[in-house]
């Protein structure tokens, strides 16, 4: 037999099935999805199945050294959406089936075969194995069975065995001690008046099942030397067993029940809900305004889906994966949650994958890699925020987690929710045109209303001869919020300072005449660029639009801010949220908790307190420079303001009081801050796919950026250029290619970086040409210093 093999060498000329002999005393387990070790070369190295098969074209074969994997890490339609995605992100297959896989599983495991029934009722060929311990490594039963490995497979299919893994570098693993009945307790054993011992065997007779010692020792109020008699007198079994290291230990959820639906939101909940018992691969865009109770109709779609027995994946942006998120599906699903992000440990998250990969656990809330949750019986995904970037990720394999949902979902036939207060205009607009399946929730729940919302000008500000950072109108709100011991939450876009320049006066930002898009300022050169098409220009030393001389670029911190708060304001309790006060594990929870709990008057924060805030005291919002974002050079960058500015505004009066919003600005009338003021998304959709059509933008085009970098200036310069040419030459007229432009970071480990970009519609030949460019540099990139990275949908330009 022939195991054909994707070896983890990431590189073009490796990217390719290779085939390995199965040695026959490895036959019966091999299978595909596993990983093995296999010679490559010289060395040694690991791959993945991807198929079995009888015989192979090639000859002299080399055989297998070792199998990684008692079972598949990757299943058959995981092990196909990797080939997928290889090829619509123009990446290599290892490099796809490392993304769907903890990191652990990339460094080495130890393997061990836990026995779970009674020794004699394993096939007599394993009981030698097992006869001193419960738990064995996987390696002695490979060395030990030699030919016999089947009788393994078999018990690990009937249950008698599990399959444990040990990350090695993490060290120690986790025991507790486990007892059950023995099957064949004889209780006369135990003597009339000892009462203890007898309420002990009631107790585990009752439960009829595995559990830990030390919760049997306090349910029955017993000592240990009650147990040590009953497993002397073999009545009872004991074993250490792995636990996990639960990420959430120790925090308690109460139990809450699902909320009646308003009409509003049982409105939405019926389709997607025929959706899921019809077992239909449907998309759903759920646009429901902040507060309206999305999460609620998640929840409650989760249930039906569990209840049908099946599985759902819960995704949610990395930084609002926030513990009051994740505390609100393990207070309904319990133990059923695994929980997923970049927070936890490499062994941590490696636990939470097996309790997934085990079918231990039904639900998942992660991130963006959650979306590959080796579930079998899939049958709902969420995004919620869909509109978050942090979807699209940007190493190797550059997906975006949307497409790769939609994949899966089309796979288990089940539907998919997209949910946001602010949609991505690409999503809208595939709803508009019936693609997506549009569902809107336009009141926040039980009609509370939305937060008023007003825009302070900041230029007025300092004519009026105020410099510091706060408004007039601010501090007022501010103060009141104190008087009436109420929260605010101020609010710091860090995003997008200091690479684009303001004029303080007016607010005039210099753009690209040629692009739409805020100049970059370069300080080598004092000189304002365009990365879009590489238009440059003099930095001007008085404003063009007032003649102002306060024309500069701009930045800020929190911790300025917080310092000059509490000297405007010495009396307000501050707590601040960034990522020099959340470095340490569990600080997040730790300072929201104690804004939560009242110990504080103001949250200030960046980003990570833009989303999934829900505390009824908060009844003012303030945006420190509402602006900050608009002019990062991306033509996302009004889509960007109006999302965040949405979002943060929805933290405010979400319960009984109503809430209150303050947008500092220097461009007050640009509409996608004028629009927050409404709350207008349709109003700013309107506007905005009106501008993507004349700029000929996504939606309205696709976008693909090329890469080009090396140490050596002129050969990037030159290779970019006849990329370009060959693009020119190769695409359709109405193809648009832009470049080669000096990328927005020019240079980074002292490679010089250059781009183009491609902006075309309907081009079928787009990834067979930059597969071709990718060819023909090969030799460039390989044993020269040459690198070609191509994005296919861009998020980012730089
Ligand atoms: N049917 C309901 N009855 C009573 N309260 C509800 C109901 N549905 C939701 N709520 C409450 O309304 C508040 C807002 O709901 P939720 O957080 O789900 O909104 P959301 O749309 O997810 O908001 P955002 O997008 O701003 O995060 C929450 O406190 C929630 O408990
Ligand atoms: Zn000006
Ligand atoms: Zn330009």
């Amino acid at each position: 037999m022939i195991a054909r093999t994707i070896v983890d060498v990431p590189a073009a000329q490796t990217d390719r099935l290779f085939d390995y002999i199965i040695p026959d005393h490895l036959e019966e387990i091999v299978r595909p999805g596993m990983r093995i070790v296999v010679p490559f070369g010289p060395r040694l190295i690991q791959g993945f199945v991807i198929e079995v098969v009888q015989e192979s074209d090639v000859q002299k074969l080399k055989s297998i050294e070792e199998v990684l994997d008692p079972t598949p890490v990757l299943t058959d339609e995981l092990l196909t959406l990797g080939e997928w995605l290889a090829e619509q992100t123009i990446c290599f297959r290892i490099s796809a089936y490392q993304a769907m896989l903890p990191a652990a599983l990339k460094t080495a495991v130890t393997k061990e075969l836990h026995l779970l029934t009674e020794l004699n009722e394993l096939h007599p060929y394993l009981q030698p194995l097992f006869k001193e311990k419960r738990t064995i490594l996987w390696k002695d039963a490979v060395d030990a069975l030699a030919g016999h490995l089947k009788h393994v497979r078999n018990a690990l299919d009937q249950g008698q065995l599990a399959v444990h893994y040990v990350v090695k570098e993490k060290g120690k693993k986790k025991t507790e001690k486990w007892i059950k009945l023995a099957d064949s307790a004889d209780e006369t054993k135990v003597k009339e008046n000892a009462h203890k011992q007898r309420e002990l065997l009631l107790y585990l007779k009752q439960q009829d099942k595995a559990l830990r010692s030390q919760e049997v020792l306090s349910a029955t109020k017993t000592t240990r030397a009650n147990l040590k008699a009953l497993i002397d007198k073999h009545l009872v079994v004991e074993w250490e067993q792995e636990t996990y290291r639960d990420p959430l230990q120790g925090v308690e959820y109460k139990q809450t029940p699902a909320l009646p639906l308003t009409d509003e939101q049982q409105q939405v909940f019926t389709p997607i809900s025929e959706s899921v018992l019809n077992n239909q691969s449907e998309t759903f865009l759920l646009h429901g305004v902040t507060g309206s109770g999305k999460t609620e109709i998640y929840l409650q779609t989760i249930e039906q889906v569990l209840n049908q027995g099946k599985e759902a994946i819960m995704l949610v942006p990395e930084i609002s994966l926030t513990p009051q998120i994740v505390a609100r599906f393990k207070a309904r699903f319990g133990d059923e949650v695994a929980v997923m992000h970049s927070g936890l440990s490499t062994g941590e998250k490696y636990d939470e994958w097996r309790r997934i990969h085990r079918s231990e656990v039904k639900v998942v809330v992660g991130a963006r890699s959650a979306v590959f949750a080796p579930f079998s019986k899939l049958g709902l995904i969420i995004m919620d925020e869909e509109h978050e970037m942090s979807y699209k990720q940007e190493d190797m394999p550059r997906y975006h987690t949307k497409e790769v949902a939609i994949k899966r979902a089309n796979y288990h036939q089940c539907p998919v929710i997209l949910g946001s207060a602010t949609p991505s205009l690409e999503s809208y607009a595939r709803a508009k045109k019936g693609v997506y399946t549009l569902l809107s929730l336009k009141h926040r729940v039980h009609n509370r209303p939305m937060p008023t919302v007003e825009i302070v000008d900041m230029r007025e500000e300092l004519r009026a001869g105020n410099r510091s950072m706060f408004s007039t109108s601010l501090m007022e709100a501010l103060k009141t919020r104190l008087e009436r011991k109420e929260q605010s939450v101020l609010f710091l876009n860090r995003r997008g300072y200091s690479t684009f320049v303001m004029c303080r006066d007016c607010g005039y930002v210099p753009q690209c005449e040629h692009c739409d898009i805020s100049l970059t300022y370069h300080r080598s050169n004092h000189s304002l660029k365009c990365h879009y098409c590489g238009h440059e220009e003099a930095m001007p030393s008085v404003c063009p639009e007032c003649e102002g001389e306060h024309i500069r670029f701009f930045g800020t911190g929190t911790q300025k801010v917080e310092e000059e708060l509490t000297r405007v304001l010495p009396e307000a309790r501050v707590i601040r949220m960034d990522v020099d006060t959340t470095r340490t594990k569990g600080a997040h929870q730790k300072l929201l908790d104690a804004f939560g709990h009242g110990e504080a008057d103001i949250l200030l924060g960046t980003q990570m307190i833009a989303k999934g805030l829900d505390f009824p005291n908060i009844t003012l919002v303030g945006v420190l420079a509402a602006d900050a974002m608009l002019h990062i050079p991306d033509f996302r960058s009004g889509e960007r303001t109006f999302q965040l500015l949405e979002q943060v505004s929805g933290r405010a009066g979400r319960h009984e009081q109503p809430g209150e919003v303050l947008l500092q600005s220097y461009t007050p009338d640009h509409y996608s801050i004028q629009l927050v003021t409404e709350h207008n998304y349709e109003g700013f959709f309107d506007y905005e796919m009106a501008q993507r059509r004349t700029a000929e933008y996504p939606p309205y085009r696709f976008m693909a950026l090329i890469t080009v970098s090396d140490p050596d200036l002129p050969n990037v310069i030159e290779k970019s250029q006849k990329i370009a040419d060959y693009l020119k030459r190769t695409m359709s007229k109405e193809t648009v290619v832009l470049g080669p432009v000096v990328s927005p970071i020019a240079r980074i480990k002292d490679r010089y970086r250059y781009q183009c970009m491609i902006k075309y519609k309907n081009e079928p030949r787009v990834i067979e040409a930059l597969q071709q460019i990718l060819r023909h540099y090969l030799r460039d990139t390989t044993q020269g210093n040459l690198q070609i990275s191509l994005d296919m949908h861009p998020y980012f330009f730089m």
